[in-house]
């Protein structure tokens, strides 16, 4: 197995240049060796980052290259302010800004042509969750990508398991939902190829806090955490990703 735990916080549309500085400053003493810690900040700030302890990860992409496409970032952009990383398929994108399994198809394959690790995200709601459909919903999130990029392509990229109803609201899925679904996951792609399923690095977002990150990343198939609200809080990130350093 040669899977590395990964903490990818997502600021989302939060944070400022002071809060910049302040993790920068926070991270500068961090020596972890088992986990990578992310911070896929506004994009603004990304080119404001330097030395950082910490990778660099955008929040979307824009799967054009270049054009009349007003407010948008492409790959070559986010490549030029050193970002390694760009969280892709969002359930925020999907549900405010409409974007489609075949749109962010074309954003994974813009990245990985670019060589920009995408951190591709799937989750179901809680109406397909209890409608039974959750398994289904999740293959046709998987399946879209695949079709795009085939599984060569999702072995570049991090998988999110982000139930939405788990999302900013304090109700963290408990780790056996996680475990249930990253296992899924793993089988999903283990159809395809089992080395690429075995290797894939799938991070469990959803509420992650400081107290329920040593329990998620206990679980066999859960690799780390694409976290929020908690990553926000300096003290709090550099808990969670001491939690994944002592799994991994
Ligand atoms: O990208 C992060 C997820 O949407 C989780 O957000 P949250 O930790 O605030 O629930």
């Amino acid at each position: 197995m040669d899977r590395k735990m990964i903490v990818a916080g997502n600021w989302k549309l939060n944070g400022d240049r002071f809060l910049v500085q302040d993790f920068l400053t926070g991270f500068a003493d961090t020596s972890f060796t088992k986990v990578s810690p992310i911070l896929c900040l506004p994009s603004v700030y990304l080119a404001t980052v330097q030395d950082a302890n910490f990778a660099l990860g955008a929040q979307n992409v824009s799967e054009h290259t270049s054009g009349a496409f007003t407010g948008e970032s492409s790959v070559a952009m986010l490549k030029d302010v050193n970002a390694e990383y760009v969280i892709i398929g969002h359930s925020e994108r999907r549900e405010l800004y409409k974007e489609s399994n075949q749109v962010i198809a074309k954003k994974l394959s813009a990245a990985i042509d670019a060589g920009l690790t995408p951190i591709f995200c799937v989750g179901e709601s809680l109406e397909t969750r209890e409608s039974g459909a959750m398994f289904d919903f999740l293959t046709d999130q998987l399946l879209s990508a695949i079709t795009e990029i085939g599984i060569a392509g999702i072995d570049k990229c991090i998988i999110a398991y982000e139930p939405i109803w788990a999302i900013g609201t304090g109700l963290t899925a408990t780790p056996a939902q996680a475990q249930e679904v990253h296992s899924f996951i793993r089988e999903f792609l283990a159809e395809y190829d089992t080395d690429i399923a075995t290797n894939t690095t799938i991070l469990y977002g959803g509420s992650v806090n400081a107290a329920s990150a040593p329990e998620l990343f206990a679980q066999q198939d859960i690799d780390g955490g694409l976290v929020g609200g908690a990553s926000l809080k300096l003290k709090e990130f550099l808990e969670i990703c001491q939690a994944a350093e002592q799994r991994g």
